[in-house]
């Protein structure tokens, strides 16, 4: 049986006044994506392809540095995630090691002075992902069906995006996970991976390789959307497999929430149709808190991993 594919969805009618047909189709196949499993891609999204490749290599560069090297765009505790260089404990699920930013102006960036360029290119990309997810939030606000720039006033704050480059290790004999399954956090997660498989997403109980294809960017909904919209629209189960004999690089931008809003189904979802709220609320920032320990102290089984199912009525 062919696998199913996961569908690309061209963005440009979105940078093209009055293509109004163009917007629709492209609505039409991203809500029935969300509806299912929150997962599509999406090509001519803004970000400029030689920018995305340059990162890559800076980042391929970056990390064949020393240890010692890396660890010096390490963060002091603090922060409210590990900013700069890490690398997973070895109990941990996750094997690979990363370097995680905020937003450029941040006073928690730690971030590398070599190569040349990486940092500048770094906060360029980061830019563009932003913008790329305003487009993104704007789209699914309409596709939801809530009032005009709704999403975009609830989550007015952008201090609490973040951008992961990683670098996964290759499988070994016995051991291939990269991440093991899991939702992603925030509101909008968008992927750039290098020409190298491992993502893959879960599709109707089925795991989809996602194939990496050059200029195009992997978009997963995550937990704040699946929340809102009182599960109209699904948190994107995925994973990373590592591939044997090479490494496999990749950025994650996650767009994000402020951490002191307030996170529950809205009434159009739930109260002004006749439908129960399916979540109890909270402020967005005790979840990241919670779901940050899974990193830090990662625990010895996944049933015992912090999910969104926490906050379920
Ligand atoms: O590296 C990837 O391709 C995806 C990573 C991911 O799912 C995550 O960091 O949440
Ligand atoms: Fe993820």
């Amino acid at each position: 049986m062919p696998t199913p594919a996961i569908p690309t969805v061209d963005l440009s009618p979105f940078f093209t006044a009055g293509d109004e047909s163009g917007r629709k189709n492209a609505k039409d196949v991203i809500a029935e994506a969300c509806a299912d499993y929150g997962f599509f891609q999406i090509v001519n999204h803004g970000v400029p392809l030689d920018l995305m490749n340059k990162a890559m290599e800076l980042s391929k560069t970056f990390f064949k540095y020393s240890d010692e090297v890396k660890r010096e765009s390490s963060s002091s505790p603090g922060a409210p995630l590990p900013a700069g260089y890490n690398k997973h404990p070895d109990h941990s699920p996750d094997k690979s090691e990363y370097l995680l930013m905020f937003p450029p102006e941040s006073p928690y960036n730690v971030l590398p002075t070599n190569p040349p360029d990486f940092r500048k290119t770094l906060e360029e990309i980061f830019r563009y992902f932003v913008k790329t997810g305003q487009i993104l939030e704007d789209i699914i606000n309409e596709c939801l069906g809530l009032p005009p720039n709704f999403l975009k006033e609830y989550n007015n704050d952008r201090s609490w995006d973040f951008m992961v480059t990683l670098r996964y290790f290759p499988a070994t004999e016995t051991e291939n996970n990269g991440i093991a399954e899991h939702e992603d956090g925030n509101m909008i997660t968008i992927v750039l991976q290098e020409d190298v498989e491992g993502l893959e997403v879960c599709k109707n109980g089925e795991w989809i390789p996602v194939i990496p294809t050059e200029g195009t960017l992997v978009v997963n909904l995550s937990d704040l959307i699946q929340v809102l919209s009182n599960k109209k629209f699904k948190s994107a189960t995925h994973r990373v497999v590592r591939p044997k004999g090479r490494n496999r690089h990749s950025y994650v931008f996650f767009y994000n929430l402020q951490g002191d809003k307030w996170v529950e189904p809205l009434p159009n979802f739930s109260s002004e149709v006749g439908v129960k709220p399916k979540y109890r609320g909270f402020y967005y920032k005790d979840y990241q808190a919670l779901r940050m320990r899974n990193k830090t102290h990662p625990p010895s089984t996944p049933e015992e991993i912090m999910r969104i199912g926490h906050y379920e009525i």
